[in-house]
């Protein structure tokens, strides 16, 4: 029976870790199987939508709060309506915010009954920011639920740091959960049988990890982290936005976890994709706007004690 069932792999993360982009890697390999990728993401404006590489997969984006408060409705409803076209690919990905607790979302298939009987939770895998993580751990209990319901870890961004530091990260994620398969990465290149078609959620693990999976539970997220998202319609001057955003991430980077944005500089025909986490900050053209967009920029920043007022100025002075 389980063979007719489309596996889900859902793929999590803490905030920058490198979930969209191990994603771009499984979508842009050569497997020949079609995949629906569902994207969450936390903040008022979807920018994870454009990061998604345009192959002909078909992304869904939801961004009204976090996949692990809404999955009774929008993955519930939106895994429905693919489920009724199910001829149509091999399987699903679920990318989570990197602030989702991964637990009610591995549950919504175990205990909502057109799920369980048309899909199978295939895997969870959970990308780490080798570099982040420590200091990530110590912060937040998602990234910790996220690393205890883990199946496959993905040690990205090993670039960053030398063996022996790569060596302290493993054991501590194994502190965590001994049993998991570790694959170490720079930027989500992996072999792609070791996070897809894994044959099967751990559940017996992942009740002993939490012996009230299976029942409705309450979770509560980390105090104090919040969104904001800002969009102009003008282009930005892209000396101006590096100035502003180099100094602003210097100052604030170790509350601002996460920034992201779709920009248009003027003078140029591609949208610039600009990321960062902490204060490590990186980006990359990506091609033109859609007719829609016109020239509006929008930008999302995550974390803690975030001045709207302040950042939204910033952001309007960078217009050209
Ligand atoms: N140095 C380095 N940077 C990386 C690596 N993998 C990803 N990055 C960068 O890390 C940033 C975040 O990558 P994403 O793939 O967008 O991370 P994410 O987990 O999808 O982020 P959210 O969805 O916002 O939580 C980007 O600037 C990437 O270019 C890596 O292996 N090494």
């Amino acid at each position: 029976m389980s063979e007719t069932k489309i596996p889900v792999t859902v793929l999590t993360g803490f905030l920058g870790a490198g979930k969209t982009t191990l994603l771009n890697h499984i979508l842009s390999a050569g497997h020949g199987r079609k995949y629906a990728v569902l994207v969450n993401e936390f903040g008022e404006l979807g920018v994870d939508g454009d990061l998604v590489v345009d192959a002909d997969e078909e992304v869904f984006e939801t961004n009204n709060g976090c996949i692990c408060c809404t999955v009774r409705g929008d993955l519930i409803r939106i895994l429905g309506s693919l489920l009724r076209r199910r001829n149509k690919f091999d399987g699903i990905i679920v990318e989570t915010t990197g602030l989702a607790d991964p637990a009610p979302v591995a549950q919504t298939f175990f205990v909502d009954d057109n799920l369980r009987e048309k899909a199978r939770l295939d895997a969870v895998v959970t990308v780490v920011d080798a570099f982040n993580v420590s200091r990530t751990l110590d912060e937040s209990h998602e990234a910790v639920s996220q690393i205890a319901f883990a199946d496959v870890i993905v040690l990205n961004k090993t670039d960053l740091l030398d063996e022996a530091a790569l060596e302290a990260v493993e054991a501590r994620l194994r502190g965590i959960n001994a049993s998991v398969k570790i694959h170490r990465a720079c930027h989500g290149k992996i072999a792609l049988e070791n996070v897809l078609d894994r044959g099967g959620f751990d559940l017996a693990r992942a009740l002993e990890t939490m012996p009230d999976f299976l029942e409705n539970n309450e979770h509560t997220h980390e105090e104090g982290v919040t969104s904001m998202s800002f969009s102009v319609s003008e282009p930005l001057d892209e000396q101006r936005f590096q100035a502003w955003i180099g100094a602003l991430l210097q100052e604030r980077g170790a509350d601002i976890l996460r920034a992201k944005g779709i920009l248009h500089f003027a003078g140029q025909k591609e949208r610039f994709a600009f990321q960062a986490v902490h204060m490590m900050a990186d980006g990359d053209y990506i091609g033109p706007a859609r007719a829609e967009e016109g020239q509006e920029s929008r930008i999302v920043f995550i974390g803690r004690d975030l001045n709207r007022p302040q950042l939204r100025r910033g952001f309007e002075s960078c217009r050209a």
